[in-house]
């Protein structure tokens, strides 16, 4: 018995050894990819490669690669080489260099470089994902539901959500209550996407248990460990990950959204409902009714088609990742805006004249065309957008290769590629003492001082964000119910200066932002 456990130990120790060995060449070798083709790169440490710090969650990957961003501006660099573990990515930082990458020479970079598996996780099959010809062909058939004409016909409904938002403050308005501003946001965040995407009235405020934000938010809140390995897996090993079957989103979550937008197809189309929502926008891609940008249409064909334009299973990818696109960026970038407006109260004054002229100016209604007039409004939300762009960088994959302008490198295709918005954001170049809220660095005046390229909270080029236009509008709705009727204040309970979250992917704030309300109409 002895003789047999001793040999079992034995084993076990020289697989363990055979295995750490295997790891050493490879990330070894790994290693040696950007010196071997003359690129500039920072010494990596084993396995970790540049990213010790970002894989043990103490600084998040957009201050990561804000660091390596200024390295190369020291440096004088276009661009230079950085391994997230064993991974090499190119990270740019010349501007001309950025621009041929995402628009000049987008057809050599289509595809976002992440995990895709629509048979197992068809949840993961959404724009974002999708690659090649599938995703040029969704996202020009999604297009024109992102439109400026199509968005004005939604804004009753982006406005509706926004009534809710002053329920919950009154009943601490005027108390000195610290109000967690970004999880009221974020409630709103919910029904907004439930509503605009989903076709639901979900009411986050009122039923705060409700199975929708319920799975929305395990998805995106979810920082463990475990969680991150598996993301990590994925990104790093996709073809491994999906023959050691490794889903993104667990079965019950996808279970629960097709299930939803099953039931809200079915009952639609029965009874050719129309909604003006995003919802009926998927329903018309899918029944190949043509949409319309200056009206709704219906939901069915005049003359029934074939074969249907969409599967159930695409709409609710599509729809899935409205909720995770759209949701975070809104409930962070709102409640950031609100967070400064709160540090410098002359601002926000002038804002909410601002606010409160345009409204008398347009009988006192919010409209799209009222919130279109507001130049205030538009420039705080833009500076927002940079101090605290909730996408901190942009990634593409090459998918042909590409000689890169001025230099000996040619990218194979496979290769990732980075842009480090939150670096371009902070670099002095372009915004002088990065770190002060100014609205005015969007002035016209100012605007032409600097590349139009600086500034890419949404991305850039034919792969930027699909619905920037209706993620501004949202958040311009939401900030101006909340400014022409509260003074907003810091609560001495927030910890200042915020510092943003290590463990989240995108810019979150690692303590909670509390503001106090005054409600002005009984001041
Ligand atoms: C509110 C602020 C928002 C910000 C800052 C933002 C930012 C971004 C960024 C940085 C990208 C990647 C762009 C690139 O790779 O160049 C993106 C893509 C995308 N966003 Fe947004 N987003 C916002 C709101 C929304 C909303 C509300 C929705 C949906 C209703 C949405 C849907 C999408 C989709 C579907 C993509 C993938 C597009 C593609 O690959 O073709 N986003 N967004």
């Amino acid at each position: 018995m002895a003789v047999i456990l001793a040999y079992l130990c034995l084993s076990v120790v020289v697989m363990l050894l055979v295995l750490l060995t295997f790891l050493l060449s490879y990330s070894v070798v790994a290693h040696r990819y950007w010196k071997s083709n003359g690129v500039f790169s920072l010494e990596p440490q084993l396995f970790f490669g540049n990213a010790k710090s970002v894989v043990l969650q103490k600084e998040g990957m957009g201050m990561g690669m804000k660091h390596f961003y200024d390295t190369l501006k020291r440096n004088g660099l276009a661009f230079g080489g950085y391994y997230f573990l064993t991974r090499p990515i190119l990270v740019l930082a010349d501007m001309k260099l950025i621009k041929d990458v995402l628009t000049t020479d987008f057809s050599h970079f289509v595809d976002h470089p992440f995990y895709i598996d629509e048979e197992k996780d068809p949840l993961s099959a959404n724009l974002y994902s999708l690659q090649g010809e599938k995703w040029k062909t969704r996202r020009s058939k999604l297009a024109p539901a992102f439109s400026a004409g199509r968005l004005k016909i939604m804004f009753e409904t982006i406005a509706k959500c926004c009534n809710q938002l002053t329920v919950v403050i009154d009943e601490s308005a005027g108390r000195g209550n610290a109000i967690d501003i970004m999880d009221i946001i974020a409630n709103m965040g919910v029904d907004m996407i439930g509503s605009c995407a989903f076709g639901l009235d979900c009411n986050s405020f009122k039923n705060t248990n409700n199975k929708f934000k319920h799975f929305g938010l395990q998805f995106l809140h979810n920082t463990s460990k475990w969680r991150a390995f598996v993301f990590m897996l994925l990104f790093m090993f996709p073809d491994l990950s999906k023959k050691l079957k490794l889903t993104l989103n667990n079965k019950e979550m996808t279970d629960f959204f097709l299930q939803l937008v099953r039931d809200v197809a079915q009952h639609r189309e029965e009874n050719n409902i129309s909604r003006k929502d995003f919802m009926h926008s998927l329903l018309q891609i899918k029944n190949n009714v043509e949409i319309s940008e200056t009206s709704l249409g219906s939901v069915m064909p005049s003359v029934r088609q074939e074969e249907d334009g969409a599967t159930i299973a695409e709409i609710a990818g599509h729809c899935f990742s409205f909720f995770v696109a759209g949701f975070e960026p809104f409930s962070t970038t709102t409640s950031f805006c609100l967070y400064e407006l709160s540090l410098n109260t002359t601002l926000q004054d002038n804002l909410r004249k601002e606010i409160n002229s345009v409204l008398d100016a347009h009988e006192g209604k919010l409209t799209y065309d009222a919130v279109m007039d507001m130049g205030l409004l538009d420039r705080c939300l833009k500076e927002t957008l940079r101090k605290h762009s909730p996408a901190t960088s942009h990634i593409r994959l090459c998918t042909k290769p590409y000689k890169i302008p001025n230099s000996n490198l040619t990218l194979p295709i496979g290769t990732t590629v980075l842009i480090p918005a939150y670096g371009l954001h902070m670099d002095p170049k372009y915004y002088p003492n990065p770190e002060i809220f100014d609205p005015d660095r969007f002035s016209e005046e100012n605007l032409a001082k600097r590349p139009a390229e600086s500034w890419m909270p949404f991305g850039l080029g034919p792969r930027q964000c699909v619905s920037y236009l209706f993620g501004l509008l949202e958040m311009k709705a939401g900030l101006v119910t909340l400014l022409k009727r509260y003074r907003f204040s810091l609560h001495p309970s927030t910890k200042t200066p915020i510092t943003m979250c290590p463990k989240n992917p995108v810019m979150y704030p690692s303590s909670t932002i509390y503001l106090s309300a005054e409600n002005i109409s009984i001041i």
